[in-house]
């Protein structure tokens, strides 16, 4: 049987929805831990990815001319937090409380980039490469873009891995996560060639300034770390303004290892932001509600001075955060791991096993998301059987057994079979493992020095997370192997079935008087 892979999802599906694999509950707090109110600690200084002021007063202003806030009466205000630009409230805001609405026309998708000037030319792009080309276009442009003064408040670069340089990627050797950075950088830069020699090159009468991969991967950057989840893929848009909304996520501020207590900061002190979704909407306004505006509500009661924060995607992995937005939830239930199994292509028996897997909604290739702390996916078992059958098993086979087969990998097969796929996920954990430049106890210690930095705090969080669940699933796959013994199999369950095995588990051949 082939090694498991532990290799992230493809990044073809990047800035598609991904889907959530895991029900994650981001405000329950686990047993054990305290929250408080989070007002008595806000920070108030300008952040080192933050635009110059007179850049952010320019934006206002152009927002106030464009009719899309008022500045007198405005409820949120552009302002400077630790993370760069956020909405600031000004005043308190209840609960609910509508804070800022912007119109279409403002917004930046693929109609802004069809009537624009290059619009003819993007018709066949992918939304996200005709909005990065416009964005580039319209930044070379300068003073002379009617959108400068938005494309002048955003950052030159985020936390995001995508910006790391060589050094700071080497802290996540090893990781899912790294794999994860390198697939991203790479699909964008097989765009970037792509649209570089049929687009850019042959009109230079409409791209007079060079456009480098560094700036289309800053385009990409944005994106994803800007546009709402279901203002992506096709529906792919930027919304000035929202778009400064923050995540809401707890910070663990103090951990007293005696008391086993974690004080943490529920920054948003609120406990009902579980879903992104309730917190905006897109709805008609104008005669006959004609025209589409972005609404954006508070989910939460705002003291006058306070960010707005919203829940981002809640079904994103830490790996996913640090990949997308540039931070990672403190808290391990963020943390997952993604094992991915394959039916090989040699393998004696690749069409049944395919025809199989297909069968349950599986495929020749199949990622399954371990996270911290929860049990393994119900479906990796039975596939990791699948994939494993062979030898005096793998008359489960043959077609008579295609409606049953699965309920019969639910549970262990033979001997043979559950020892094969113990001894591979563990091997496969292992190897994993050794492939990090740290241990757990050498990360942990890092963290609890603290003060490492953003970056390097990232990538300890991610790291550490990482190997914990390699531990957790090689945990699971060694307690399984302890047991090999005490399983009932295939054969054992279908004798029961039958009535040929006695109360001491003996076989019955034949009826004795
Ligand atoms: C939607 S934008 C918000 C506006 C952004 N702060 C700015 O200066 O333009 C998302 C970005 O804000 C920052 N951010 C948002 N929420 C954060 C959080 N909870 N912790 C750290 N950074 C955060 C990250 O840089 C992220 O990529």
């Amino acid at each position: 049987m082939a090694l498991p892979r532990f290799l992230p999802h493809s990044s073809s599906c990047l800035l598609s929805p991904l889907h959530n694999p895991w029900p994650l509950s981001l405000l329950n707090a686990a047993g054990g831990r305290r929250i408080v109110d989070g007002s008595a600690v806000r920070v108030r200084i300008r952040g080192s990815l933050a635009p110059p002021e007179s850049a952010v007063a320019d934006f206002w202003q152009w927002m106030s001319k464009k009719g899309a806030v008022s500045a007198s009466s405005a409820v949120v205000k552009p302002g400077f937090v630790p993370e760069g630009l956020g909405l600031v409230a000004q005043r308190d805001i209840p609960r609910n409380e509508v804070v800022v609405e912007i119109p279409k026309s403002l917004w930046i998708d693929a109609d802004t980039v069809a009537a624009s000037e290059i619009g003819r030319l993007c018709g066949g792009l992918r939304p996200w490469v005709a909005i990065a080309l416009f964005l580039l276009r319209e930044k070379a442009l300068g003073q002379a873009s009617p959108w400068h003064p938005y494309l002048n408040i955003l950052p030159t670069t985020t936390n995001s891995t995508l910006f790391w340089p060589e050094g700071e990627l080497s802290e996540i050797q090893g990781t899912q996560l790294l794999s994860t950075t390198i697939g991203a950088k790479d699909y964008v830069e097989s765009e970037f060639t792509k649209v570089e020699g049929e687009v850019i090159l042959p009109n230079k009468d409409l791209f007079p300034s060079a456009i480098t991969l560094p700036d289309f991967l800053w385009a990409f950057g944005m994106l994803r770390s800007r546009a709402f989840s279901r203002l992506r893929g096709e529906n792919l848009a930027l919304v000035p303004l929202a778009d400064l909304v923050r995540s809401s996520l707890f910070q663990v501020v103090q951990l007293d290892e005696t008391l086993n207590i974690i004080t943490e900061i529920l920054i948003n002190h609120s406990s009902n932001i579980t879903v992104e979704e309730s917190s905006w909407e897109i709805k008609g306004k104008g005669l006959f509600s004609r025209e589409l505006i972005f609404s954006l509500r508070t989910p939460a009661y705002l003291k006058s001075g306070e960010q707005v924060y919203i829940q981002f995607d809640m079904g994103k992995s830490n790996a996913d955060l640090a990949l997308d937005y540039g931070f990672v939830d403190p808290r391990p239930d963020r943390d997952a791991y993604t094992l991915t199994l394959e039916i090989s292509e040699s393998d004696p028996f690749y069409g049944d096993k395919l025809d199989i897997a297909e069968s349950n909604g599986l495929a020749e290739t199949a990622y399954f998301d371990v996270v911290q702390g929860h049990t393994l996916p119900p479906l990796m078992l039975p596939y990791l059987r699948l994939v494993a059958l062979g030898g005096t098993d793998a008359f489960l086979l043959e077609s008579i057994f295609r409606n049953s087969v699965w309920d019969h990998l639910e549970l262990p097969v033979s001997r043979a079979n559950e020892e094969t796929i113990c001894r591979v996920v563990r091997d496969a954990c292992k190897s994993a493992l050794s492939g990090y430049g740290t241990t757990i106890e050498e990360d942990e210690k890092l963290m609890e020095r603290g003060n490492l930095g953003e970056r390097l705090g990232i990538a300890v969080r991610i790291r550490v997370g990482e190997k914990k669940l390699l531990r957790q699933i090689d945990d699971a796959f060694r307690d399984r192997e302890s047991e090999l013994d005490g399983l009932e199999y295939y054969q054992e369950r279908r004798l029961k079935d039958l009535g040929l095995v006695g109360e001491q588990g003996e076989i019955i051949f034949w009826e004795t008087k």
